[in-house]
């Protein structure tokens, strides 16, 4: 039986902005949900024209307290189910521990916050409340990445000796924030994009493949954060090295000052059976390297049970909606599967059943703060000579 498309609220996205597009696309990717609502920018002038003037009919807020206040008194069916929060990182924490508080599931952009203090709230807010929440972890939405855990969970690999999680861009290797870029403007400034650029922007993607692909945690950290580039006050180019929930080690690194490389997200595990590499700019491939056999490379769509490395696949996996093998999915199918998946979980919400949330299909909130602890830990250590700390 057909249900009700999902009502979806967007708080940010107006006036040129970046993200609220893909955003917007994998919402209505399956017509299950839909925009029916936003509070685009910062002016309420501005928000209003940008919602008269979107591509299909939305209702206009001034900004997102009155967005809040008006649909949270609207009854579920007319109201909005979830909302979307695609401002710059200062603006995560006030809109989302609101919507929370007013009983709103959100789906918010990563990094959680602009600081630890205020991830922790969010986390006991959304406790408190039990509702979804998601954070806007992209790459975790590829069939490749839920492919990659199984494999790495499951111990096909053996156990995990070692990672290497990267996410290496070049945009920021001169001054873009002088260029009349908006996205870097906020990104260098400290006041909006929180203690770490390089980190906080990308080094929180790779570390939420690392633990979402491995299952492991970080647990301390060794860090040497770097600003190259002239004027900054905040890292362009972060390394850390790390000690892993099972004794294992890792790195993960980021930049925004490595020339030619675009959105280079990628990781390698080595485990004491095998090797798994997957890359985010090739995200219908994942290789696997085993000893005296010739290497492999596993197609999304093309992967069969028992071929003499998997074993039997899990149902839910296979079963897990794609286009055939050789169609190939990018980052809007990334992108429209965690909303999906969220979808599931906002509609059990709804109708006051259990719903999971529980960071095996996209990121939760738990994990933004995960991510927001390890940037803290990595600061300090930079700050401290690069000495070990706890996570
Ligand atoms: N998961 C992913 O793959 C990606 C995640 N991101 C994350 O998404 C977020 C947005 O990034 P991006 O799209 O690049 O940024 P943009 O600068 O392109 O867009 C942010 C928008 O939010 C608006 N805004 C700011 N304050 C408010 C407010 N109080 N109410 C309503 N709107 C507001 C901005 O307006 P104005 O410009 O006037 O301030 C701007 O239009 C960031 O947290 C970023 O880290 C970004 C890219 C990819
Ligand atoms: O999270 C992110 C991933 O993609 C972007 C580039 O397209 C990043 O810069 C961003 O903040």
């Amino acid at each position: 039986m057909s249900q009700r498309p999902l009502n979806v609220g967007l708080i940010g996205g107006g006036g040129g902005a970046f993200i609220v597009q893909p955003h917007q696309r994998a919402i209505h990717f399956d017509g299950t949900r839909r925009v029916v609502a936003a509070a685009l920018h910062p002016d309420p002038k501005v928000a209003l024209e940008e919602a008269a003037n979107w591509d299909y009919p939305i209702t206009g807020y001034t900004n997102y307290d009155e967005m809040i206040e008006v649909e949270s008194k609207k009854p579920i069916g007319e109201r909005v189910d979830y909302v979307v929060v695609v401002t710059p990182n200062h603006v995560h924490f006030d809109p989302s521990i609101k919507c929370v508080r007013a009983g709103i599931p959100v789906f918010c952009e990563k990094p959680l916050t602009l600081n630890l203090d205020e991830a922790q709230q969010l986390v006991d807010a959304v406790k408190e409340a039990k509702i979804p929440f998601g954070v806007a972890h992209t790459y975790l939405g590829h069939w490749t990445s839920r492919f990659a855990r199984f494999i790495v969970t499951s111990g096909l690999l053996g156990e995990v000796r070692w990672a290497d999680s990267r996410y290496l861009q070049g945009w920021l290797a001169g001054r873009t924030e002088d260029a009349g870029v908006a996205q870097a403007e906020w990104r260098v400034d400290p006041k909006k994009s929180g203690i770490s650029c390089c980190g906080g922007d990308i080094g929180t993607h790779a570390l939420m493949q690392l633990r979402y692909i491995t299952g492991l945690d970080v647990t301390k950290v060794q860090a040497n954060l770097v600003t190259f580039v002239d004027g900054r006050l905040l890292d362009d180019h972060f390394t850390t090295y790390c000690e892993l929930s099972n004794g294992g080690k890792a790195l993960v690194r980021a930049s925004q000052i490595a020339i030619g490389h675009k959105n280079d997200l990628g990781i390698e595990v080595n485990g004491t059976k095998g090797t798994l590499i997957w890359d985010q700019e090739f995200p219908e491939q994942l290789k696997i390297l085993l000893p005296d056999q010739p290497d492999r490379t596993y197609f999304r769509g093309a992967v069969a049970a028992n071929d003499g490395f998997l074993g039997d696949l899990p149902e839910e996996l296979m079963a897990e909606p794609n286009i055939p093998a050789g169609h190939p999915e990018a980052f809007h199918d990334a992108y429209a599967r965690l909303h999906r998946c969220f979808e599931q979980d906002v509609r059990a919400y709804n109708d006051g059943q259990p719903f999971s949330c529980d960071g095996s299909k996209y990121a939760n909130v738990q994990d933004g703060l995960n991510g927001m602890n390890f940037i803290q830990a990595a600061v300090n250590s930079s700050a401290n000579g690069s000495t070990w700390v706890d996570l």
